[in-house]
This record gives structure tokens, C-alpha cells and sequence, in this order.
């Protein structure tokens, strides 16, 4: 999540390669740092956050604590930033000693430019923290602010959604090759559906209930595939995701 965030962050041109440094003790993610955004500096936590205003924490959330976990004063005057499912206000605050810190819930199509960022912030976040934030976030999609009570089911719906939407477009493919196309024509088509359907109903402010009903002609093709859909409990089955992942966010935290 890390790299889709810089990734997206660096193309959209907000923030230059020469502005960031990384922490990485994985040697295969540090190879790819290399390969892949070699101008992105590769360092180590105690050089790298003296010489930051801003801290982007994107470890897994049980390693959150652990890492904020640094001798006093090493992250007073840095806007702390957390990417971890689950991992509260709270805990940040607890661990950067402070309370200037930012719990974000991003999702992967950051990287394109496409993102759905919701964050909450700490009682010492300033307004220019906002705006750092709302601009870094912003570059890479849509970003907005909630309560802090609501990260567990944004975290269930826009931070995990990707996986799902990934799961429906390689089942609307596996239905076409199916039924006889072949896989790199369903794919092709069943991934710009998704896109072009997501498009049609932002653009339009249309409901979702609405443009179906306008596919659906009677006694067409499309009632008898919305059938086979409601037999075989999809709908049921997403809500079921996102409250399943909700679930796991508030254990994780
Ligand atoms: N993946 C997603 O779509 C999303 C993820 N998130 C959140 O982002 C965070 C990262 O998730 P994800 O990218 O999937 O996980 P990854 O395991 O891919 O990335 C975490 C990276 O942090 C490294 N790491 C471990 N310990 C440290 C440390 N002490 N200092 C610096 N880096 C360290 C890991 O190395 P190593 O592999 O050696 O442990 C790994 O490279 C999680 O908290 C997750 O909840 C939020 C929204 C969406
Ligand atoms: O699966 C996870 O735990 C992370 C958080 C949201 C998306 N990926």
C-alpha cells in the first residue's frame, strides 16, 4: 500500500522523489524501491524522521506500536501518519507522544490516481496538517474526512473493496470464457464493464438501482443473468464482505 501511495503521490507531481525517504528492512522491498523509484532515498528511521516534517507509518498494524516506539522526543513536531487498518487515534497518540497524527484508510488504486482515502485526525492536527493531508491524499483520488468511529467500515468497504471488485471482474471474465470467449477478450470486457459502469453512475448521480433497471429489457437477456445473480445470494454475499471486514478491522484493533 506504501508504494501504490508514493507511486500515485509521485506521478500526479505533488511531491518530488528528492522530498521522500523510505524505510524499508525487507531486502526484496528494497530492490524494488531501487529498480522501481530510484529516486527515492532508502534510509534508515532515525535518519529519516529528524530530517522530516511529515511521517507516513505503512507497516502492518501489529508492528504500528513497534515501530512509533523510539526514544522521548524523537517524533515531537512530526505529522504522523498511519495507514494501518484498526490502529486507533489512540495509539498513535500514545506512541508518537503527541496528538498532531493522522489515521488514514487508503485503497490501492492510490497508484493510478484512482484512490478512496477517508482519514481522521488527533486533537493537535492543524488546519495546514488538513490541507497537507487533503493535498497528498487528494493527488491520488478522492479523499474526505470522517469521524474516527466510521474507519472500521470505510476500512471494510473502500479500503478492502478493491479486492472485491478484482474478484467480480475475474468472475464476469471466467463467465465469458464460459460461455466461449476467449480470456483476454472476457477480460478486456469484463474490466472496462466495472470502469465504464463506475463512470456512468458518477457522472450521472444516477442510482445504481435506476441504471440497472435501464439494462434490463423485458423479457431480455439481462433480467435473466440479474436472476441467476439474487439465486446465488450476491448481493447477500458483498454485504456480508464488508461487514466481515469491518469486523476484522475492529479486532485488528
Ligand atoms: N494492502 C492494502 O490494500 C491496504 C493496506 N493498508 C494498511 O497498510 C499497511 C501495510 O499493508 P500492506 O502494504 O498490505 O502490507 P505489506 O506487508 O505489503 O507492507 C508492509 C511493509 O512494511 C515492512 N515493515 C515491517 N516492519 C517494518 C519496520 N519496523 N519498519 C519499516 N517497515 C517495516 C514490511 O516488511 P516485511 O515484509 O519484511 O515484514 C513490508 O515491506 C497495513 O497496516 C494495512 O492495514 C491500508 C489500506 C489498504
Ligand atoms: O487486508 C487488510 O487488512 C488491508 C486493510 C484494508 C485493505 N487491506
Amino acid at each position: 500500500m506504501g508504494r501504490a501511495l508514493v507511486g500515485g503521490m509521485l506521478a500526479s507531481d505533488v511531491v518530488q522523489a528528492d522530498q521522500i525517504k523510505v524505510v524499508e528492512p525487507n531486502a526484496e522491498s528494497q530492490a524494488w524501491w531501487a529498480a522501481n523509484q530510484p529516486g527515492v532515498a532508502l534510509t534508515e528511521l532515525a535518519s529519516a524522521v529528524p530530517a522530516s516534517s511529515a511521517v507516513l507509518i505503512a507497516v502492518k498494524p501489529n508492528v504500528v506500536s513497534k515501530v512509533l516506539d523510539q526514544p522521548n522526543g524523537f517524533w515531537d513536531g512530526k505529522l504522523v501518519v498511519s495507514i494501518a487498518a484498526g490502529v486507533s487515534l489512540e495509539t498513535l497518540s500514545a506512541g508518537a507522544g503527541h496528538g498532531r497524527v493522522v489515521r488514514v484508510m487508503p485503497n490501492t488504486p492510490s497508484l493510478v490516481g484512482a484512490g478512496a482515502s477517508a482519514y481522521c485526525v488527533g486533537s493537535e492536527v492543524t488546519q495546514p496538517d488538513r490541507q497537507t493531508i487533503d493535498t497528498l491524499l487528494g493527488a491520488v483520488g478522492l479523499a474526505v474526512e470522517v469521524e474516527q468511529s466510521q474507519m472500521d467500515a470505510v476500512t471494510g468497504l473502500s479500503g478492502s473493496g478493491p479486492a472485491y471488485v478484482c474478484l467480480i471482474i475475474e468472475a464476469l471474465a471466467d463467465g465469458g470464457v464460459a460461455s466461449g470467449l476467449p480470456r483476454s477478450l472476457a477480460m478486456k470486457l469484463a474490466t472496462q464493464t466495472v470502469l465504464g459502469t463506475a463512470q456512468m453512475i458518477q457522472q450521472t448521480g444516477r442510482h445504481p438501482a435506476e441504471l440497472k433497471d435501464a439494462v434490463a429489457s423485458p423479457g431480455g437477456t439481462t433480467i435473466a443473468g440479474l436472476n441467476a445473480l439474487e439465486q446465488n445470494g450476491v448481493r447477500g454475499g458483498l454485504i456480508a464482505a464488508v461487514n466481515a471486514a469491518t469486523a476484522r478491522s475492529k479486532e485488528l484493533g
